[in-house]
């Protein structure tokens, strides 16, 4: 139903995604981990048609509707809660009763009875991005797009929403693409799970999402479970002497490599770089 082909995109010449595939089907659901500034959000503005590739093409099926629900959320401020949330049915030309209906319908689900006629500015955060919520799921979406939705919601109120959405998609065969930090997410509703490093997307393997919330270390096609880690300024026999610095995939852990004096590659923490005069090595306990 969508697919992205070399997709790529260039802000102030720094290029932010570079040859981006993905194809997504009706009803499949996708995670995107990467840290901040990797070009998350980027992604998804692409694909919801608010922001324009570089090169590449992005195919979507003529009917293709996607709903986008962002980090911050983006709410009509001069309509109510109500209206924001019926929003979708009247572009869509469905009669002022139905849409009321509907719309105080998903009120009610995303919790936030009693509040449909009160402004975004008259609410919190939290109750903000609900009202997104309510209003990305009014219609009939085929993609859903998730930026880090349950960012700013307490712990509950993010579970409670979570099976709200996923059970909603599951029901209603939705597909979606949704940014995330979050483990559980990940685990428990991605039928896939991509990496965003530096602007390259890569599929991930179940180990590898294990690896990059853990934090762990693939060296030479092994798998290294690290459980901890230490820095320190001696080599020992769980230090790992890095020559084959392309051959190494880190996940989950901000390292850089560096060269020491004698020609050999270690990896520091990237904050302690430059703060250090004398290499440091990186000592694992392997699990
Ligand atoms: N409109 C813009 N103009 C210039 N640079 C931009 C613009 N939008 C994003 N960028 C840059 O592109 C890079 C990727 O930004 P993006 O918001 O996609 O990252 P992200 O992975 O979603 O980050 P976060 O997890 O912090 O939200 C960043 O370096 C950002 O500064």
């Amino acid at each position: 139903m969508m697919e992205l082909r070399n997709v790529s995109k260039i802000f102030e010449g720094k290029m932010v995604l570079e040859n981006v595939n993905l194809s997504l089907k009706q009803g499949e659901v996708m995670t995107i981990l990467g840290k901040s500034g990797s070009g998350k959000s980027t992604l998804l503005q692409l694909i919801a048609d608010m922001a324009s590739v570089d090169s590449g093409e992005i195919h979507k099926s003529k009917e293709t509707m996607c709903a986008y629900i962002t980090q911050k959320p983006l709410l009509f401020s001069h309509m109510t809660v109500l209206q924001n949330i019926a929003f979708p049915l009247k572009c869509q030309g469905v009669g002022k009763k139905a849409r009321h209906e509907a719309a105080l319908k998903w009120l009610e689900k995303v919790e936030l009875f009693g509040l449909g006629n009160r402004f975004p500015y008259e609410l919190s955060g939290g109750q903000q991005q609900r009202v997104s919520i309510a209003r990305a799921f009014v219609y009939q979406p085929d993609v859903l797009l998730m930026d880090e939705p349950f960012a700013n919601l307490d712990v509950k109120l993010s579970r409670q929403l979570q099976h709200l959405i996923f059970n909603e998609m599951k029901q209603r065969n939705i597909a979606g693409i949704f940014v995330t930090h979050n483990y559980e997410e990940t685990k428990m509703y991605a039928d896939h799970t991509f990496l965003l490093q530096e602007g390259v997307l890569t599929k991930m393997s179940d180990e590898e999402v294990e690896l990059y919330f853990n934090e762990g270390i693939e060296i030479e096609g092994q798998i290294v479970g690290v459980s901890e880690w230490t820095l320190s300024n001696k080599p020992s026999d769980t230090s790992i002497p890095v020559r084959l610095e392309k051959e190494i995939k880190l996940y989950g852990v901000d390292f850089t490599v560096v060269t020491l004096p004698n020609g050999q590659m270690q990896f520091v923490k990237r904050q302690e770089e430059t703060n250090s005069a004398e290499p440091l090595y990186l000592v694992l306990k392997e699990e």
